[in-house]
């Protein structure tokens, strides 16, 4: 079914570039927002992003517009591909155009002084809104060049979730739905985490049982979280749990992988960050998270480890010490006594 009105995506970065491609392949047409009047103008001549998706065509059906009001005015259903730290500040002016809107978001961050998921912050804004969040193993790049993905669309709004199937399903894109939005949002959250401490193992040559030890310890330690936080920890076992924790996890594609990896070289964090010039969402989720998990006492070592490193003056060594002479602990938190019986 093609949408009788355009859809909006808002955010000019590398996954709302993807996912604008993706609505338009399917025959929507698809406002593309963005603040810089320049990208647009690029966007308009040369069909392309450079700066975020150099050499990914964009379809003729993507159209980059600057006018915020008039493109929630005109969308009845709108993708929120922001970064997490301007999410709030973007469509809080808009509080009113948001009312009955389906509002979904594709940020996978959390906000820095109130610990709220982004599709938290849009029910802040617009009580009134329906709001849902995508999520999943989702590099923009490969989602642009076409290769197969699944991602998953949740939200309360069953309605809602099966528009968001209708329209983003194709060829190479296929879209699972959920119930639970908390614990498919906070996987895509968390995992980011963990990707920069994976970078970082790769960068100084540890081998593929670290991987793996970190990606597993990693999935234990985000759905401990999880639970403590009212989250269905089952969520963890699909694709925006453990699926999107492998991708970013394993892959030189993901931002925040790189960030480790730099670190991992031996720069500093701003030159990490300096060097990428993208969003890594990562580096702030640590912060917010780990005084988060102290404040209600849910063991999460990696988290500290990785904090202890970048804002604490601990050396690398000096935590691997720590994470591997820690007392030893049951393999799976929620199987009772350990399994023993
Ligand atoms: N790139 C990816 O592979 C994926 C990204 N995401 C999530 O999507 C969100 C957006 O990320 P990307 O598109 O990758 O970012 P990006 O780094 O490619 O681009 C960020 C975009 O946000 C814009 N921006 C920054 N501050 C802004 C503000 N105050 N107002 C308006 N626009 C502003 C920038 O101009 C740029 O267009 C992040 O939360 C990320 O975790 C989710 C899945 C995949
Ligand atoms: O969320 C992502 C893949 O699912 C993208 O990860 P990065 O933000 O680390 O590039």
């Amino acid at each position: 079914m093609t949408e009788q009105r355009p859809i909006a995506v808002l955010g000019g970065g590398s996954f709302g570039t993807a996912v604008a491609n993706l609505l338009a392949e399917n025959g929507h047409a698809v406002r593309q927002w963005m603040r810089d009047p320049e990208q647009a103008e690029a966007i308009r001549v040369h069909r392309e992003n450079p700066r975020y998706l150099k050499g990914i065509k964009i379809h003729p059906a993507v159209e980059p517009v600057t006018d915020l009001l008039a493109t929630l005015t005109d969308c009845e259903l709108c993708f929120v591909a922001l970064p997490s730290s301007a999410l709030r500040s973007v469509l809080a002016p808009h509080a009113e155009r948001l009312a009955g809107k389906m509002l979904v978001s594709l940020t996978k961050g959390i906000e820095a002084q109130t610990f709220k998921l982004m599709s938290e912050i849009l029910e802040d804004i617009a009580p009134q809104a329906r709001i849902g969040v995508l999520s999943g193993p989702n590099l923009a790049r490969e989602v642009a060049e076409h290769a197969l993905t699944a991602t998953v669309v949740a939200s309360e709004d069953e309605a809602l979730c099966e528009r968001v199937q209708a329209v983003l399903h194709g060829r190479t894109f296929r879209v699972y739905a959920s119930g639970d939005r908390f614990g498919v949002e906070l996987g895509g959250a968390l995992k980011n985490v963990y990707a920069i401490i994976a970078g970082m193992a790769v960068a100084l040559g540890m081998g593929e049982n670290t991987k793996s030890m970190l990606i597993t310890r990693a999935l234990a330690e985000m759905t401990r979280f999880a639970v403590n936080q009212g989250a269905n920890p089952m969520t963890f076992l699909g694709l925006a749990g453990v699926g999107d924790l492998i991708v970013t996890c394993s892959s030189p594609k993901s931002r925040n992988y790189q960030v480790g990896f730099a670190l991992g070289q031996g720069l500093s964090l701003d030159d990490a960050v300096t060097r990428l010039g993208e969003v890594a969402e990562g580096v702030n989720t640590l912060k917010v998270l780990k005084a988060k998990a102290q404040e209600v006492g849910v063991y999460m070592p990696l988290v500290a480890g990785l904090h202890a490193i970048l804002f604490e003056g601990r050396t690398l060594n000096q935590v691997i010490e720590l994470l591997m002479r820690a007392e030893p602990k049951t393999d799976v938190d929620f199987i009772s006594t350990s399994g023993f019986n």
